[in-house]
């Protein structure tokens, strides 16, 4: 759809196409694939019978989101709600496993045919378009060597690559890999029957032994001591990279607890998240993949602190401070650098962290970003543990990122060795699925010229009447999320909108605003009811860009362009997730827009390339857009831009006032300015006469 071939005309819908849209959206509840680049069905790979009887169980589950959202503009009631929640997978019956079953204790009688070979292996991965590279010292070395002599760059680069036998099922978690039946139970019941792609690569990587995978790398130098490796993981947006870290790490943490019943009492892994939102998210995944296995799970919030769990001392256990609430106790403690931060820097609280031995950064390229840098890298280099691993995963990881990682551990280690503490050489290993830095290619993009503010808010509205018009590309439908770039734009879009959707549709509840000036209580309430899907339209800031899953979201619109490629692809993210087909993104630009639209422009017309679809940019528009100097998109990131801040308001006021958010006149604001201004003045007026007739009678010196 067009908006602005709609401020014209509009055009009603036949009734197939609209049918047609209704099935082709995200929340229609067809996932038909959940890996992104799967391998080709006469690949000669082994798909057995009893994956696709899976698949078949798990698409029968798949509740109809789309069945269930009524058009805005009919006014239907949803009769289910909870369309988008994380579980919706199990709301499905025909899903889970037999209580008590596990389609894998089935299938991990099947006997494992040992090691593929290294061809095979070769073609597998390169089939999913998985890369991994060895990044620890000996190979950056050669590396660099190698750049220098020119021709002998190519057969270093080569030696630094690994091939695992990639996890093809999700049967070999117990096979080859030793998981526990309850932990691959636990996985059987989300209903996912094929690993993603950064499954199929990553499991391997931290579930194997190193040396099974390093020895063909010819990589002289390093193997791993410890067993264990470092790893640097970028895949796209909703491609499953919350399972690929939590699953090895509850699997080593139960090992690690049958090896050492003493660890029980210690906090033994750390998991960082930008926000409060993603940190209740992984501690939800965590718990149903936790299930019964022991393993304790939580979520760290404000004003908490470390419970000390080895309590040798009975009296200090049975203290009143002990029993606290606000104390935090578990294996897995989930977070925002800022409150682990405060709490470490507690003297009490010093030694908490001190058995950590794995700690996971997710969107691990915003916490090394300036914002959280600092204290992420505090955090980092205060867990003491020598055997310490770190996984560090995004969608998007600068080189500057990957240069500070590689550097924090060799230095973390070079310090702990000097200290006296024997640290385990770890192998540094870097897994890039698909095209780095590049948008899920089952989005479809759109970039819409709106000239003005008030031609995006129009626009806008438009996009909120999907029956208006389908003339180039697939409507914009419910569920979706509207993204500003500051939290009083949030607020004045949210004002702008709140009567937009018909009451017989639920008028005002239907749209909400979540940002992080809102209380805690506000924040989750507002996540909960999006969920649940009585929350249609979302308005947020880039608070909720990042690693939030709502299965269900049929669309993103950028209604303030985003300042970086990165926040782009990871706010278009949050639809198109796991594979599914359906979800759109538009970008509303202004004239003010132009300068700073290259960096959009750039991974749409990588989408299109990859996907050979050229609907939402023409070749013409991406010649004609500036490009920004260095320091200019690095003041973009840091400020967005100027006239839509509070800086900007200062700076230049005219501009700030063509960039605010509202459909009112010039004149009309004029209007109500000067009735404000004479109510206010006859407010005044009044209050001088009281405070007058209060004087007279201070004056008045009563009857004589
Ligand atoms: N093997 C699988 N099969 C089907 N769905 C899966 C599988 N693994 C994970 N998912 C689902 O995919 C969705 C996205 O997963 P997840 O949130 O882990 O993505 P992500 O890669 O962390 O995304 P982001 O980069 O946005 O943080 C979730 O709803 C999850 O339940």
């Amino acid at each position: 759809m067009d908006p602005f071939k709609l401020l014209s005309r509009s055009t009603k819908l036949s009734k197939s196409s609209k049918q047609l849209q209704r099935r082709s959206t995200p929340s229609s509840g067809q996932n038909a694939q959940s890996q992104l680049f799967p391998g080709n069905s006469d690949d000669g790979v082994n798909r057995s019978r009893k994956r696709k009887r899976g698949e078949e169980a798990l698409s029968n589950t798949r509740v109809g989101v789309d069945d269930v959202y009524p058009s805005v503009v009919t006014g239907r009631t949803i009769p289910n709600g909870g369309v988008f929640e994380q579980s919706d997978v199990e709301r499905g019956s025909t899903a889970r496993p037999p209580h008590g079953s596990s389609v894998y204790e089935e299938e991990s009688m099947v006997g494992d045919d040992g090691p593929l070979p290294l061809e095979e292996r070769r073609k597998i991965m390169k089939e999913h378009k998985l890369k991994i590279t060895r990044l620890d010292p000996p190979a950056t070395r050669m590396q660099k060597k190698g750049r220098s002599k020119g021709s002998s760059a190519k057969v270093d680069k080569a030696k630094a690559l690994v091939f695992p036998e990639p996890m093809q099922e999700f049967d070999q978690l117990t096979s080859r890999y030793g998981v526990s039946r309850r932990l691959a139970n636990n996985v059987a019941e989300q209903g996912f029957s094929v690993p993603t792609e950064v499954q199929l690569g990553a499991l391997p990587l931290l579930l194997d032994r190193p040396s099974t995978y390093l020895a063909d790398s010819d990589q002289p130098g390093l193997t791993s001591s410890s067993g264990a490796i470092d790893l640097l993981t970028v895949a796209p947006t909703g491609s499953g990279k919350t399972l690929a870290f939590l699953l090895p790490l509850l699997h080593n943490l139960q090992q690690e607890k049958q090896d050492d019943a003493a660890i029980d009492r210690h906090i033994s892994a750390l998991i960082l998240a930008p926000t409060r939102e993603l940190a209740s998210q992984i501690v939800n995944e965590g718990r149903k993949l936790s299930k019964n296995t022991g393993i304790t799970i939580t979520q760290m919030r404000k004003g908490m602190r470390f419970g000390l769990q080895d309590h040798d001392n009975a009296e200090e256990k049975e203290s009143s401070e002990y029993n606290n609430s606000s104390l935090v106790k578990a294996d897995i403690i989930v977070s925002t650098p800022g409150i682990v931060h405060n709490a470490t820097s507690e003297s009490e609280n010093h030694l908490a962290l001190s058995k950590v031995r794995h700690l996971v950064l997710d969107e691990a390229d915003v916490l090394l970003d300036p914002l959280f840098r600092d204290q992420t890298l505090e955090i980092w280099n205060s867990l003491s543990n020598a055997k310490l691993q770190v996984s560090m995963w995004s969608a998007t990881m600068g080189s500057n990122i990957e240069a500070l990682a590689t550097a924090t551990t060799t230095a973390r280690r070079r310090r702990l060795n000097e200290l006296g503490k024997t640290c385990a050489e770890v192998p540094l290993l870097r897994l890039v699925v698909g095209l780095k830095d590049s948008a899920v290619p089952n989005v479809q993009h759109k970039l819409v010229y709106a000239a003005t503010e008030q031609g995006k808010l129009m626009g806008l509205r438009q996009l909120l009447h999907p029956a208006s018009s389908t003339d180039s590309g697939p409507p914009l439908r419910p569920p979706f999320l509207i993204f500003t770039q500051t939290i009083e734009r949030a607020v004045a879009l949210h004002a702008e909108l709140l009567y937009d959707i018909p009451v017989e549709a639920g008028g005002i509840s239907r749209i909400a605003v979540l940002h992080s000036d809102l209380s805690d209580t506000a924040r989750d309430n507002v996540m909960t009811r999006f969920r649940k899907g009585e929350v249609w339209v979302l308005i947020t800031t880039d608070l909720l860009s990042r690693g939030v899953d709502f299965r269900g979201v049929n669309g993103v619109v950028n209604y303030d362009i985003p300042t970086s490629s990165a926040a782009y692809v990871h706010r278009i993210g949050r639809t198109g997730r796991a594979g599914r087909e359906g979800g759109v993104a538009v970008t509303l630009y202004s004239k003010e827009d132009i300068p700073y639209l290259k960096h959009v422009a750039n991974v749409v017309a990588m989408a299109q390339r990859e996907t050979r679809n050229d609907a939402g940019l023409q070749q013409w528009l991406l010649d004609a857009i500036p490009t920004l100097s260095k320091n200019e998109k690095q003041s973009l990131k840091k400020h967005g831009i100027e006239s839509r801040t509070a800086r900007g308001k200062e700076k230049d006021p005219k501009a700030a006032r063509k960039a605010r958010i509202s459909t009112k006149a010039g004149f009309v604001r004029q209007a109500e300015n000067k009735r404000k201004g004479a109510v206010l003045g006859s407010q005044r007026r009044a209050q001088a006469e009281i405070h007058d007739d209060d004087g007279d009678e201070t004056e008045f010196g009563g009857f004589d």
